[in-house]
């Protein structure tokens, strides 16, 4: 069953004086009952306009929004079964933390006082803020206050829960605890659910779909590992992925290969016309130090803990090439070393469009 659907939804901001914004141009998901799908994408992409339109808080310019096949777009906010945990909180200052959780399920009726009471403590005993209940907002740090807004969106059992990057005010150790916690809450109540991130990490280990969007479009809608194993453009490709992919241009050879350089040919999955221009991506960790492959001048190599970080350089190709090594290599600058990698694992782009090429 699609639990939510976004129809061709758009928005554009008008004001007066002031050039039109197209926030949001022309979006098309569906979610099924409990999906996770996490919204991608830099700063300024049209995700907080996206999720404001499903929650009720922003006029749809065109479009719909369908909750289980029936279209929200006439309702106000309230009338939507919808649990919104946004990154600035929105908590009520007079009221303690319990009275917040509580309030919206006074609100809506049918629920006691007893009841409230008792789901209030459960919910404070899963997200961690126990001892905060008989707080009030303002004695809070940020990381609590961003416990409880996802508390209290979690409380009221919505069809629909969105979230807001609600875990970046979160020190790197909540960070953890409360993504899982997420997770697990988000799988046993089934809630369908999306989360809005700039963080990839978070959307690769959250999400069960993610879109990636840039200027109010969706670049790609995927699995976690079809956007990372087969991103659809150079932009997906290059947003997702740390260390960042390396970006080559070259020119296919006809043959099965791409040249970056006279010297440098580098195997391809497949064969390309001779003479088009393409951009290669290569991810750090899908390149091997080994004795057979390319040469390569060490420009530089950060030992990490776990791993390494090199910075090659090709003969007679202009970017580096970022390298992930083992913990246990050392190297020296100058150093060469040889390199291969698994022509299946290297990407292929249209170096004008930037669309993959397979
Ligand atoms: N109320 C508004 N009036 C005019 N333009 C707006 C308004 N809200 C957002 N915008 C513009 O719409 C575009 C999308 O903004 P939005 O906040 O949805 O992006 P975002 O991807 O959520 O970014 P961020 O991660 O920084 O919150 C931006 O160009 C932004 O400046």
């Amino acid at each position: 069953m699609t639990e939510l659907a976004l129809r061709a939804l758009r928005k554009t901001y008008t004001g007066r004086g002031r050039a039109a914004v197209e926030a949001v141009r022309s979006i098309d998901v569906e979610l099924r009952s409990g999906e996770l799908l996490g919204l991608l994408g830099p700063s300024g992409c049209g995700k907080s306009t996206t999720l404001r339109m499903i929650a009720g808080l922003e006029t749809v310019t065109g479009g719909d929004i369908l909750i289980g096949g029936s279209s929200v777009v006439a309702l106000p906010a309230r009338q939507r079964s919808i649990g919104v945990a946004f990154e600035n909180y929105a908590l009520y200052p007079p009221l303690t933390i319990a009275e917040n959780l509580g309030f919206g399920l006074a609100a809506r009726g049918g629920c006691g006082r007893a009841e409230i009471r008792r789901r209030v403590a459960e919910m404070a005993e899963r997200i961690g803020i126990t001892e905060l209940l008989d707080a009030r907002p303002a004695g809070l740090s940020s990381g609590q206050k961003q416990r409880v807004a996802l508390a209290r969106a979690l409380i009221r059992v919505p069809d629909v829960l969105l979230l807001d990057e609600p875990l970046s005010h979160l020190d790197a150790a909540q960070r953890d605890t409360t993504r899982r916690e997420l997770k697990r809450i988000q799988r046993d109540s089934g809630h369908t659910a999306i989360l809005v991130t700039h963080d990839q990490e978070e959307a690769l280990s959250l999400a069960d779909r993610i879109a990636v969007m840039r200027d109010g479009e969706i670049q790609q809608l995927g699995t976690p590992e079809e956007i990372y194993d087969c991103p659809a453009n150079l932009f997906v490709a290059d947003f997702v992925g740390e260390p960042a992919i390396n970006l080559l241009p070259g020119t296919a050879d006809g043959a099965g290969g791409v040249r970056l350089s006279d010297s440098v040919r580098v195997p391809v999955p497949h064969r390309i016309a001779a003479g088009r221009a393409v951009v290669l991506g290569i991810r750090p960790e899908d390149v091997c130090l080994d004795d057979t492959g390319a040469r390569a001048r060490v420009a530089a190599h950060e030992p990490l803990l776990e791993s390494g970080i090199a910075t090659l350089s090709l003969d007679g190709v202009a970017e580096p090439l970022v390298v992930v090594t083992g913990p246990e290599v050392r190297l020296d600058r100058d150093d060469t070393v040889r390199i291969t990698a698994d022509p299946q694992h290297i990407h292929v782009f249209d170096a004008q469009t930037g669309d993959a090429l397979r």
